[in-house]
């Protein structure tokens, strides 16, 4: 035997009642036996309540929603019934209407709606929709009959929500069910008392009546029949990536549905579950879906937790006081005083320092509540026991739900850190020792940004989003689009990661879109759909939209945007840069963005800011963490100057050097920043400060290559005209070490605490002799390595290892990230 349930939706239209029809067709084909409840059609339920109240008021337009209402049947009956077999069953319809009618019209007369009457009025709903249908199968040849489940369930007479009486009831089932083997059609939700009142069944209403039938019948299966796709790890409207659970426990499902996910009302199936009958949640319209089966316990767990779910707005009641300390009796006032005035409470906690007792509540209930404790505790108030009872508002609750907690550690961590990593701020949190739920207390605006955050890391075999800001969209910020157009599937199918570039800005425009702009087209969006450029405007919005892991990408040489990192990284959004302005400050500057970001428990890096994408910032943060004392440090650390040294020379001119450099994307957007030294300095002033000595830019010191008539040129183009005129001073300095058998290079240095950058000539014996192209070298003397320092070399410019130390960077984060 088995119990099948349509809801609202199911039985809501013309198309959705041929599907129903089709299904209970196709079970009965194969044999089975099989009852089936249905809830009134969709709408409907709350419709009756409207026009009772609108009765009640002496509002006559509730004559015309009741034609509504009518017309909704009568059109079920035209659709689905062959025109000759119509007739009864209009003829049945009206005369429920008529019955329905007289009694509003009674409730109207005398102004009162009581919870009897309106119990009376809601029964219609599934009265109808069960009659309409049992016709319809009727009609098509189905031995069906209409059972009005007011014969068979009792209640007391708690209208509104009767409470049930099994013990007669499953009598009165059974005995129904022995007398006639014909499909049994019965009215979700309704049910009598002794006397034949009619009364209801309260929340989740026809699950209960499905339940109650299944378990009375000893049914093998219950099917819910909704119009979604069974439960879902979390709400499909808040988290894009939820999707379906295939198997629940009844007690995942009771606290899951608890909060918010309101496909089923789990205490309702209470009797089943007594029972141990399988339930499945079935989509009517997704019959191909294979439900979610409610069990026992669930079979085949692949994630440690079950779900996510979440009550949207909460309020939280915080009393405290030195007098509660150990004082018995405190927390049962409390409750009792909360109880008795009906103040129903969703989530308590209470540390053991016993100073403080929290709650949450409706906060519809707020004011309620404090007007009862301030009462109740008015003595303790008085006497400075208690300080008072505050309210906070804007709450939101946030509940993990699994059984595997019980078996798993590193759960409450892992929900800890992905909120501490999107810099979500936990108000309260409760867990029962149950192990089945751990619930936390945030602030309303981070609700999605929580719940996205929360299923990312739980769920990991689902693709995980890291939403990037980019600002900067020249060389290195369109290559770095492009790295990431061409990685696209790779990180998909095998990191399960989706970069999702949620903003794009240049000078000229910007353009933010949370839905992601592709990296195909973010040309022609920017340039279409882009507003001017506004930096604070840019940041303030992606503040606002408060994503989960947000990483602002800065790829300007820009100085005014480096003093957004501090909001940025404040607002627990990583930063990652191949700009080096923000290091190269004042020192202070530099130090309060390192303890911003791990304050925040966010990232700020920027591994491109020396030697592009050689791993040189990283290779010392590594040594540094491990204890490692740094002696000295030689480097080249110019791509440009690299490949003018390593390509001036015969007949070439320089100037036609620096502007192949400048062509290969290897100098500063403003070549006379690599030229100058300035660059050069930056970094060795960036390197000494990973290095623990806290230098100053000025305490930099730097040997100029550049004439003054160069060095002074005010312009890009100036510049380059100066250049051209000063070929001898280059081609002579180059004459000269080539004649020693020596290359020119500039090398940068630290030692004792000074850091120095002169320009030297080297012979063939020394470690710099031999580079090519734009290659850095850097040198590290430690007490590690103090015989044979550390070397890394390679390409130290250019746009394809630039973006990809960037890349590498926003890589670092997600998986910190998780
Ligand atoms: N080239 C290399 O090998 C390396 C470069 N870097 C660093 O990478 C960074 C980028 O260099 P590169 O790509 O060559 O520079 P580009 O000049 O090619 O690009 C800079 C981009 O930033 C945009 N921009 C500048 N200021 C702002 C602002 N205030 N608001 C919005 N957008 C702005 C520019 O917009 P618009 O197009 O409108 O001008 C442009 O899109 C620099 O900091 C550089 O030092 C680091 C390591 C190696
Ligand atoms: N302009 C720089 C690029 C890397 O920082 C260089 O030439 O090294
Ligand atoms: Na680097």
């Amino acid at each position: 035997m088995k119990v099948l349930k349509f809801g609202g939706t199911s039985v809501g239209s013309v198309d959705s009642i041929k599907t129903v029809i089709s299904i209970l067709e196709e079970n009965l084909s194969k044999g089975e036996r099989i009852a089936v409840v249905f809830s009134a059609m969709g709408g409907v339920t709350n419709r009756l309540i409207e026009i009772g109240k609108m009765a009640a008021a002496g509002n006559t337009e509730y004559v015309e929603f009741l034609k509504g209402v009518e017309e909704r049947h009568f059109a079920v009956v035209r659709g689905l019934i062959p025109v000759k077999n119509q007739s009864s069953t209009f003829a049945a319809v009206r005369g429920l209407f008529n019955e329905l009618e007289d009694i509003l019209r009674g409730v109207s007369w005398i102004r009162e709606l009581s919870e009897r009457t309106l119990d009376f009025i809601m029964s219609f709903g599934e009265r109808l929709s069960t009659l309409v249908i049992t016709e319809i199968l009727k009609s098509k040849g189905v031995a069906a009959e209409f059972c009005d489940a007011r014969q068979v369930i009792r209640t007391n007479a708690a209208y509104g929500m009767g409470d049930v009486n099994f013990e007669i009831t499953n009598h009165l089932i059974l005995e129904h069910f022995a007398k006639s083997t014909a499909l049994q059609c019965i009215t979700g939700f309704i049910a009598s008392t002794a006397e034949g009142v009619t009364t209801t069944l309260g929340r989740g209403g026809s699950d209960y009546t499905a339940s109650i039938v299944g378990a009375a019948l000893e049914a093998d299966s219950i099917e819910i029949w909704t119009d979604v796709d069974g439960m879902m790890t979390a709400d499909p409207r808040k988290v894009a990536n939820a999707f379906t659970i295939p198997s629940i426990s009844y007690a995942e499902a009771m606290e899951l549905s608890h909060f918010g996910a309101k496909v089923i009302y789990p205490p309702s199936l209470q009797p089943a579950f007594a029972k141990n009958i399988t339930l499945k949640v079935l989509n009517t319209f997704n019959t191909g879906f294979e439900g979610t089966y409610v069990q026992k316990s669930a079979n085949g767990k692949e994630y440690v937790i079950t779900g996510i779910s979440s009550i949207d707005e909460i309020a939280l009641v915080n009393i405290q006081g030195s007098g509660m300390i150990g004082v018995a009796g405190i927390s049962g006032r409390l409750f009792t005083a909360l109880s008795n005035n009906a103040i129903s409470v969703i989530l308590i906690s209470q540390a053991s320092s016993e100073h403080s007792i929290c709650f949450s509540i409706d906060p519809k209930n707020a004011q309620k509540a404090i007007d009862v404790l301030e009462k109740e505790f008015a003595t303790e108030i008085g006497l400075g026991h208690i300080d008072g009872i505050s309210v906070e508002k804007n709450l939101s609750i946030v509940a993990i739900v699994g059984e595997g907690m019980k078996k798993n550690t590193g759960i409450s961590g892992k929900l800890f850190s992905a909120l501490g990593k999107n810099g979500i701020n936990v108000v309260a949190t409760a867990q029962g020792s149950s192990e089945l739920n751990i619930s936390v207390v945030i602030s309303k605006s981070d609700l999605s940004k929580a719940l996205n955050a929360i299923h990312g890391v739980f769920f990991q075999s689902e693709t995980r989003s890291l939403n990037l800001f980019i600002v900067g969209v020249g060389l290195i910020g369109s290559t770095l689009i492009e790295q990431i157009r061409n990685q696209t599937k790779f990180l998909r199918d095998e990191k399960l990661l989706n970069l999702n570039i949620a903003g794009l800005s240049n000078t000229k425009k910007m353009l933010l879109d949370p839905d992601g702009i592709k990296p195909e087209n973010w040309r022609d969006r920017v340039m279409d759909e882009g507003v001017k450029t506004s930096l604070p405007a840019f940041v303030q919005r992606m503040i606002e939209l408060n994503l989960p892991n947000s990483v602002f990408v800065d790829c300007t040489s820009d100085k005014d945007i480096v003093q957004y990192y501090h909001m940025l990284l404040d607002a627990s959004i990583s930063v990652v840069t191949p700009n080096k302005v923000a290091n190269s400050g004042s020192y202070s500057e530099y130090i309060a963005l390192q303890r911003t970001a791990l304050q925040r428990g966010v990232k700020f890096l920027y591994e491109t800011n020396v030697g592009a994408g050689l791993p040189i910032i990283n290779t010392i943060q590594g040594l540094m963490a491990s204890g490692d004392k740094f002696l000295k440090i030689e480097a080249i650390l110019s791509g440009t100057l690299s490949y003018i040294f390593n390509n001036f020379g015969g007949d070439n001119r320089f100037v036609d050097i620096v502007k192949e450099a400048k062509a290969k994307g290897f100098t500063e957007p403003d070549p006379r920043d690599d030229l100058s030294g300035a660059d050069v300095g930056r970094k060795i002033l960036i390197l000494s400060r990973e290095v623990g000595v806290p230098l100053e830019p000025e305490e930099v010191k730097i040997s100029q290559i550049l004439p003054g008539n160069c060095l002074n040129a005010p312009t890009v183009d100036a510049f380059f005209g100066e250049l051209e005129i000063s070929n001898a001073y280059f081609a002579d300095m180059q004459a000269a070490a080539e004649a020693r058998g020596e290359k020119l290079r500039y090398i940068a240095a630290l030692e004792n605490g000074k850091a120095t950058i002169e320009l030297k000539t080297v012979d063939a014996s020394h470690p710099f002799y031999t580079l090519s192209g734009s290659d850095n070298i850097v040198s590290f003397t430690t007490e590690r390595y103090k015989d044979r320092p550390l070397v890394i070399k390679g390409p130290g410019a250019g746009a394809e290892v630039t973006a990809s130390g960037v890349f590498a960077d926003i890589m670092s984060i997600s998986s910190y990230l998780g």
